[in-house]
Formats: C-alpha cells, sequence, structure tokens
C-alpha cells in the first residue's frame, strides 16, 4: 500500500482556434474551437492524474466550474482505496444527492464527472506502470466487471452475462494483443470533409489520406444536397480510382469487406450530418445521397431519439445504408435503447460524453452482446489520444474483433499532447506502449499556458487582433 492522498487538483480552460480553419466543421456545429475542460490530479508524491473532457468553445468554462465542484469532493481521498475499486469510485463521483440533480448522468455534470474519471484511470494505469488499455486487458473478467457501471442497464445485459462473455474471451486476449501490436487498430479518417473545406483542399486532403493507407474516409453532410453530392463524388472520383492507389499498397477485395458499400479499390465513404434533420427528413434526404454508396449516416437525427433512428435505419436499409451514432449520447441508457431496439449498425461512444472509462466499459459489454461494431467517436481535441485505449479494450477482452471497426482519426492538435497517437502506413493507428504514458491525455505545459482561455498568450494575441495563423492542413 502506498498510502497516497489526493492532496489538491488544477483545472484548466483550454481552448484551440479551429474556427480560424474551418476544421471540425459540420452542418450543425458551423463554428467550433476544439476545447478542453482539463483537470489535473494531484498527491502527496509524483504521481498524478490528468483528464479531460471536450467542447467546441463557449461553454467550457460552465465545464470547468463543474469540475471543480465535483473534484472538491475527492480531496482527501486514499489512492489504493479508489483503485481497488473502481466501480465503487465512479458509483460515488455519480450520487452526490445535490449536484445528481443537475442530470442525472447527463449533460455538464456527466461531462465532468468524464474529465475527473479519466483523470483518476490515468493516474492508476502510471501508477500501475501501463499503458490503461493494457492495465484494464489483464484485468480478471471478474475485476472488469467489478469496475463496469451497471446500473440501470441489467434488464440488456447482467453481471453474470458480461462475466461469461468476459470468460469467453480469456483464452484468445494474448494472441490479439500480438496481433494489434504487430498491425495496428483499423481507422478511418475524417480530416479530408469538413463542412467548411473547399472542394480543392478536399481533394487534396483526400489524396494526402490515401498516401497516409487510410482507406475508410467521413464527409460531412446535411446542409445543402447538390453540394454533397459534388463533394461526395469528388472524394468518391477520387477513392475509386485505381490509379490513385499508393504503389505497393494490396488492393482490397471489396467483397471481404462486410455490410459495407465498398468501391472498386475496396474504399469506403462514409456521412455524417450532426442531427440537422427530423425523422422523415432524414429518411428523404438520404435517398437524394444513394449515389454516394455511404455505409453509413452518421447522427441523422437527434442523438436521444433512438426510436428515430430505428425507423430511419428500417427505411434505409433497401437501400443499404446503415445508422450510426453514439458521439452525443450521454450516458449507458441511451445505448441501452439504442441496441435495445435494433436502431444502429454502428456504435460510437465517446469517451468523455459518457462518464468516463467505467461507463465506456458498460456500452463496450452491451455492444458485444448485441452483436454491434464500436467505432468510437474522435473528431475533437485529445479524444483519438483517448479512444484508441477503449478500442483495443474492446478488441482484446470484449468483442474480440476489429474486422468490421474502424476507429476515427482526425489530425488536429496532437503536437499538444506528450503521448500522442500515431498512424501506422497502413493506416491503422499504432499501440501506444509507453508505461508512463497513463490514458496518454498529458498536454504540454507550454501548450495548456498558450491556449489558456482568455489569459493564455494565444488568446491575449488574438483580443488585439494580433493572433499568429494556426497550421493549415
Ligand atoms: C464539431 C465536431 O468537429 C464534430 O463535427 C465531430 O465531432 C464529428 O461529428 C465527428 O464525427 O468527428
Ligand atoms: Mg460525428
Amino acid at each position: 500500500m502506498s498510502g497516497l492522498k489526493i492532496t489538491d487538483f488544477s483545472v484548466h480552460d483550454i481552448r484551440f482556434p479551429t474556427n480560424v480553419t474551418g476544421d471540425g466543421t459540420d452542418a450543425m456545429n458551423k463554428e467550433c474551437d476544439y476545447s478542453a475542460a482539463y483537470i489535473v490530479v494531484k498527491t502527496d508524491s509524483d504521481l498524478k492524474g490528468q483528464g479531460m473532457t471536450f467542447t467546441i468553445g463557449r461553454g467550457n468554462e460552465i465545464v470547468v466550474f463543474a469540475i471543480e465542484q465535483i473534484a472538491k469532493r475527492i480531496l482527501g481521498m486514499e489512492v489504493d482505496k479508489i483503485f481497488a475499486d473502481m466501480g465503487a469510485f465512479w458509483d460515488f463521483l455519480v450520487s452526490d444527492p445535490q449536484h445528481r440533480w443537475l442530470g442525472p448522468e447527463k449533460g455538464v455534470i456527466h461531462l465532468a464527472t468524464a474529465a475527473i474519471s479519466n483523470a483518476l484511470w490515468d493516474m492508476y494505469a502510471k501508477h500501475a506502470g501501463k499503458p490503461l488499455w493494457k492495465l484494464i486487458v489483464d484485468f480478471t473478467p471478474e475485476e472488469f466487471v467489478k469496475a463496469t457501471a451497471f446500473r440501470y442497464i441489467t434488464d440488456a445485459i447482467t453481471r453474470e452475462e458480461a462475466l461469461a462473455l468476459l470468460k469467453a474471451k480469456e483464452s484468445g486476449k494474448k494472441a490479439r494483443e500480438e496481433e494489434v501490436k504487430k498491425r495496428g487498430y483499423p481507422a478511418y479518417t475524417t480530416s479530408v470533409g469538413w463542412l467548411g473545406y473547399s472542394d480543392e483542399k478536399v481533394k487534396r486532403l483526400t489524396k494526402d489520406a490515401l498516401n497516409q493507407g487510410f482507406n475508410h474516409f467521413k464527409l460531412k453532410v446535411g446542409a445543402d444536397p447538390e453540394d454533397d453530392l459534388r463533394r461526395g463524388r469528388l472524394i468518391r472520383s477520387i477513392i475509386d480510382d485505381p490509379a490513385n492507389m499508393p504503389k505497393g499498397r494490396k488492393p482490397i477485395d471489396p467483397a471481404s469487406i462486410k455490410d459495407k458499400n465498398a468501391g472498386p479499390t475496396g474504399c469506403v465513404l462514409m456521412v455524417d450530418a450532426n442531427q440537422v434533420w427530423d425523422v422523415s427528413q432524414a429518411v428523404e434526404y438520404m435517398h437524394k445521397l444513394e449515389p454516394l454508396k455511404p455505409w453509413f449516416i452518421e447522427e441523422p437525427t437527434a442523438p436521444d431519439d433512438a426510436v428515430g433512428h430505428a425507423e430511419i435505419r428500417k427505411a434505409l436499409k433497401p437501400i443499404n445504408i446503415g445508422v450510426a451514432t453514439g458521439e452525443h449520447a450521454h450516458n449507458r441508457m441511451v445505448f441501452k435503447q439504442l441496441l435495445k431496439l435494433d436502431a444502429i449498425d454502428v456504435c460510437q461512444i465517446d469517451s468523455c460524453r459518457l462518464g468516463g472509462v467505467n461507463e465506456v466499459l458498460s456500452v463496450l459489454l452491451m455492444s458485444a452482446k448485441y452483436g454491434v461494431p464500436v467505432c468510437p467517436h474522435a473528431g475533437g481535441v485529445g479524444l483519438c489520444e483517448y479512444v484508441i485505449h477503449l478500442s483495443l479494450i474492446d478488441y482484446i477482452a470484449v468483442s474480440g474483433d476489429m474486422e468490421r471497426n474502424v476507429l476515427e482519426f482526425v489530425d488536429h492538435l496532437h503536437e499538444h499532447f506528450l503521448y500522442p497517437v500515431s498512424i501506422n502506413d497502413e493506416g491503422r493507428y499504432n499501440v501506444p506502449t509507453d508505461p508512463k504514458g497513463g490514458y496518454s491525455i498529458e498536454m504540454f505545459d507550454q501548450s495548456m499556458a498558450d491556449y489558456a482561455f482568455p489569459g493564455g498568450s494565444y488568446w491575449v494575441a488574438a483580443a488585439k487582433g494580433e493572433a499568429p495563423t494556426p497550421p493549415q492542413h
């Protein structure tokens, strides 16, 4: 026992000016400065835990305030006791008798829970000298279940069912770990098709992404069907042309790509509407985009509307377009409904909209039981760094499958992290292996100082109209 206690914390409002370059834009979110409400949890030793949740700018200060309120409750706690029962710690975080009223388990208060829960998981992994994914895949099934949030979902999966599912995956864990370390984890890119990008930029970035090895590409849609068709056809004309395939790349057999509208080169397009439509509008609009043959439409309607997603999915099945959602699904109960209603083809968990790792484990288990692949959301800052850990946990310990999965990758802001993600030359995520890296979310002090809002050097300069132009892609 280390006897270490949580002695202090600091919370930071960090905003990056992505709006200047149009990075991250979509039909709903037309201006966004990728931001982190970021906490450093300190102990009476060098051991620290870093955690954050993501917002797109204004309002980040509200999340910072909520994090400060919740974090006060963990001061003085012994870290060994927390690590011994992360499930109980999560229950404690979501059960404040007065804060709970602000959710429960949704909205700003839940985003704040996520930042703190993730910081403690980061600290636990660093303490154990393992990357977060490795800490968790090395859990026994019993330890895994103990760390999972089960309240309100036992009608979808019981602890006993979860245990049986995890036990069935035990014997293959080592081989899967070796395989993914060798090959990397499959990825897709969103960075080619932000709504604010010109056709010229979309074209250039699509070619670049092909050369990086990507074979799955996501396009933002929903503002205007004619524009979407033009931009989609532009991407398709590049990714479907065998002449554009990078030299030495083995052609992908489209027939080997299950459930997807793969083109002649095996490349796949997906589209994302970020919640702009009513249910019937979604169906109508997606019929217009049918020529693009997307694998799925992401967030066609309101994120809480499980019934609406189920209707859309049913209506689009005959034209072979699937439905994906989850980046705004605020807790495990929303995912339970999406899964039980057969509303989604792809489950897009968010690492810090769900209340941190414990609740992510709940959704991984439910998705595995219902046979729906998990392809986490990662458009934002720090999310790629987080989610590679979650997909590794899913593949190695839970679903045992990465055949149907692609993990989102956006090529923004990784330079601000000490343990940034990287992509291999087959367009797959490399596996994080640094034993000091924890949950990979630690930011450089300099970045935190420069982009602190409103007092950081970047924002002070911006207020005077003297900000340097952020890097262009
Ligand atoms: C505002 C954000 O960039 C979103 O557009 C982004 O998260 C997106 O929905 C995604 O799927 O990555
Ligand atoms: Mg999205």
